[in-house]
């Protein structure tokens, strides 16, 4: 489901690497001292960069990469172009939001200590303020922040006009085509918990910072898989790390996707860590139902997902009801209750009730660990090479 604004306000941010004369411009240029000096004063105060930084000018993007960014690697758009084939079609992944995605592969010929490896290369829509405020977003907070739970950012291109971002590539694409069975069968019930576990770590990571960043898109096409089916969070261009909470522009514009967003959110604006949590709550019964939150061609009274199901997720007699039929019975019945539990308090009204991303990646550790699977599958246990846990593969 693509991304949607609620509403619309131009953010415009000082751009100290677009050039108006529109001149090639690749944002090298050595800080000045003064900037250098006030960096220094920052640094001893605070190890981390945020996006108010560029909307005060009191930072450049080459202040971020000279002394913040963790391993980011600065490419041309010349050597995208070439990694890219070209940006061909066949290279083509999917495109979103911010722009099209396309696979690519890098190694030591591209630049110096570059591991070879593929990668998804995303190059921005040319449009203005937003779109460079979303580039920004990915650079300065995945730059900065590294877990087993994010997408890693590899490089990124800021020249002339041109935005792209470099990730490590993620094989089995994204958790919304595997949900909602664009590919083969049906995600097993352990695999699915396992999933939202990861993306739930992800979340608690980002919370737990100083200023919590709060990531403010999270679905199901936002959850990337690798070949194990561990995953990670990615498209980091609607979050915000706390830092724009003053700043009249951003608390005016509502955004995300529709389905996802908690009601608070979209009616105030009010904006908290605890949104996030009701996104959460929102995709786990996208996981349990294997229904998408909203769908137009649903009968009205079963449209909006969230308010069809929630009251039936605390009534354990109701529950079989709403569960994925294709998961046929293969799960751990005390499981799937704590799971639609946890799914109900995530999804309520009241933010303050809801549980902390600490708590939910708690309780799904405690699923996982319920093993009392009806009917179930032969499950093959698959080593998988350069990865130090196993994972269950359905065979039929
Ligand atoms: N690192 C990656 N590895 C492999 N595939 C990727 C990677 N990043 C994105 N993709 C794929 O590229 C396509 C577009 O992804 P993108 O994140 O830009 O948009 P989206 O999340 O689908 O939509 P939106 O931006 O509206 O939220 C998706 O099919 C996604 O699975």
């Amino acid at each position: 489901m693509k991304r949607i604004r609620f509403s619309w306000k131009n953010i415009c941010l000082p751009i100290s690497c677009i050039n108006n004369t529109n001149q090639k411009t690749t944002c090298t240029t050595n800080p000045s001292k003064e900037r250098l000096l006030l960096l220094s004063k920052q640094t001893s105060v605070r190890s981390r960069v945020y996006l108010s930084d560029f909307s005060n000018s009191t930072i450049s993007l080459n202040d971020l990469s000279n002394s913040y960014l963790i391993d980011i690697h600065i490419f041309t758009f010349e050597e995208l172009k070439t990694i890219t084939q070209g940006f061909s079609k066949y290279n083509y992944l999917g495109e979103g939001g911010f722009g099209e995605v396309y696979k690519g592969f890098v190694d030591n010929s591209v630049k110096t200590g570059l591991k070879a490896q593929p990668v998804a290369v995303k190059a921005l829509k040319r449009e203005g303020g937003q779109g460079h405020r979303e580039w920004l977003a990915e650079v300065v907070i995945l730059g900065q922040l590294k877990h087993p739970n994010l997408v890693n950012l590899i490089g990124y291109c800021c020249e002339d006009d041109h935005r792209l971002l470099v990730y490590e590539y993620m094989e089995r694409g994204n958790l919304e085509d595997h949900l909602f069975q664009k590919y083969g069968g049906a995600l097993p019930w352990l695999t699915r918990v396992n999933i939202l576990l990861g993306a739930a770590k992800g979340l608690d990571f980002l919370h737990k910072e100083e200023k919590p960043v709060i990531y403010r898109d999270f679905k199901p096409s936002n959850i990337l898989l690798s070949s194990d089916y561990s995953s990670k969070l990615s498209d980091f261009g609607l979050a915000t790390d706390g830092s724009e909470a003053d700043d009249a522009d951003f608390t005016k514009s509502v955004m995300g996707t529709e389905g996802y967003a908690a009601p608070e959110y979209i009616s105030a604006g009010h904006l908290t860590t605890m949104s996030d949590v009701f996104s959460f709550g929102v995709v786990l019964l996208e996981m349990l139902t294997a229904r998408k939150t909203v769908k137009k061609y649903r009968s009205q009274r079963e449209r909006n997902l969230v308010e069809w199901a929630r009251p039936m997720l605390k009534d354990p007699n109701k529950l079989e009801q709403i569960i994925d039929p294709s998961l046929e019975g293969r799960y751990s019945l005390e499981g799937i209750r704590k799971a639609a539990v946890l799914a109900y308090q995530c999804l309520s009204h009241n933010a303050k009730s809801r549980p902390t991303m600490a708590t939910v990646v708690k309780t799904l550790e405690r699923i996982l660990d319920l093993k009392d699977i009806q009917n179930g599958p032969f499950v093959y246990i698959v080593p998988v090479a350069g990865a130090n846990k196993v994972h269950d593969i359905k065979c039929n």
